[in-house]
């Protein structure tokens, strides 16, 4: 069975690379939100975040360590209905109208507590929870540099919280939050002896994020992500942007979640993507995303900014109108994995 290849891909689409090195500049402020107004997806740089090439390698190491483990031991730390956890091939469906599920796996790391992982950590991780913790850190602490220029750009008054607006929603010392390290891995498919249904097969459906903000790492010769364009046709994002392919630490991409679309009546757009099995022969893909949320109890309602203050309201704004961020994080585990449907959490 030949593999499913891509239909209807449009030129690639150029996502804006935006240095945020100056984490209160307002014109960086400015060019974020302008940036995120367009695609919902941009790529970010800057002194000072942390990460480095060896910490991301040995990210990636550790993903491939788990995901070639034995199955027993995964199922071991299977997800539960909080999200945490290992979820095997075509248990979650992004996309209700894909006939079977997505065509990955993925292990999911909830919050840590002083360091301490609050779920069994799988055997082959067992010795690497120091390292999880730390990337995990890391993510977090981009998001919130990018929540606070976010709210910058969004011109919110200073009585308001202003700067801190929405950071002080996603500060992990006053409460839970659905926040979650993510390792993906979508296995190659070999065309020739492949059991891959051209007409049913996706790496990961079409789909908007839940959350807040979600960093994600891909790997340079693993492409495979698409976003829908305004003029709703398939656009490839480059894993890395053109010309830093061979940078030390390339930029990060970055897209806008549900829960950010609707604070802002979509001024900030949440943006449907999916992953697709490349041209020709395929190898397997991984990547890590972080899935940054606010807060359990947060309810998500208009930011306070003139900027959004006269937007009119968009259908999916109405939709989740008085919804916590738990609340719709929930409806929409219930929707992809089928929780609710069924006794316990999807498993094959
Ligand atoms: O693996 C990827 O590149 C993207 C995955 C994704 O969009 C998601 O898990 O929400
Ligand atoms: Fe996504």
């Amino acid at each position: 069975m030949g593999a499913k290849r891509n239909n209807g891909s449009s030129a690639q689409i150029q996502i804006p690379v935006i240095d945020i090195s100056e984490a209160s500049a307002a014109d960086t402020a400015d060019q974020l939100v302008d940036a995120v107004a367009r695609y919902g997806f941009i790529f970010v740089r800057g002194e000072g975040l942390g990460f480095t090439r060896q910490i991301l390698d040995n990210a990636f190491a550790l993903s491939q360590k788990f995901f070639s483990s034995a199955r027993e031991e995964k199922e071991e730390c299977a997800i539960q209905a909080n999200n945490i956890g290992w979820s095997s091939m075509h248990s979650e469906t992004l996309d209700p109208k894909q006939k079977r599920g997505d065509f990955k796996e993925a292990m999911n790391f909830g919050e840590f507590s002083d360091g301490n992982a609050q779920q069994p950590l799988p055997p082959s991780l067992a010795s690497n929870e120091a390292e999880l913790y730390h990337f995990r850190v890391l993510c977090h602490e981009l998001c919130i540099r990018l929540l606070h220029l976010f709210a910058l750009g969004l011109k919110i008054d200073p009585s308001e919280g202003g700067k801190y607006w929405f950071s002080s929603r996603h500060d992990p010392s006053q409460g839970s939050s659905g926040s979650v390290l993510r390792f993906l891995h979508y296995p190659a498919v070999k065309i020739d002896e492949s059991d891959l249904d051209t007409t049913v097969d996706i790496r990961a459906g079409a789909h908007s994020d839940y959350g807040s903000l979600t960093l994600l790492f891909q790997r340079a010769s693993q492409a495979g992500l698409e976003i829908l364009t305004p003029r709703s046709s398939w656009s490839p994002v480059p894993v890395h942007p053109p010309g830093t392919e061979d940078d030390s630490f390339p930029p990060i991409l970055v897209n806008i979640g549900d829960l950010m679309h609707f604070w802002t009546d979509g001024l900030l757009k949440s943006t449907v993507h999916r992953v697709v099995f490349p041209e020709g022969e395929s190898e397997d893909r991984y990547s890590i995303a972080y899935f940054c949320h606010p807060l359990d109890r947060i309810e998500i309602e208009s930011v306070p900014s003139g900027m959004i203050r006269d937007r009119k309201m968009g259908n999916r704004q109405q939709r989740v109108e008085k919804v916590t961020a738990e609340g719709y994080l929930k409806q929409r585990l219930a929707e992809t994995y089928g929780w609710g449907r069924q006794q316990s959490p999807a498993r094959d």
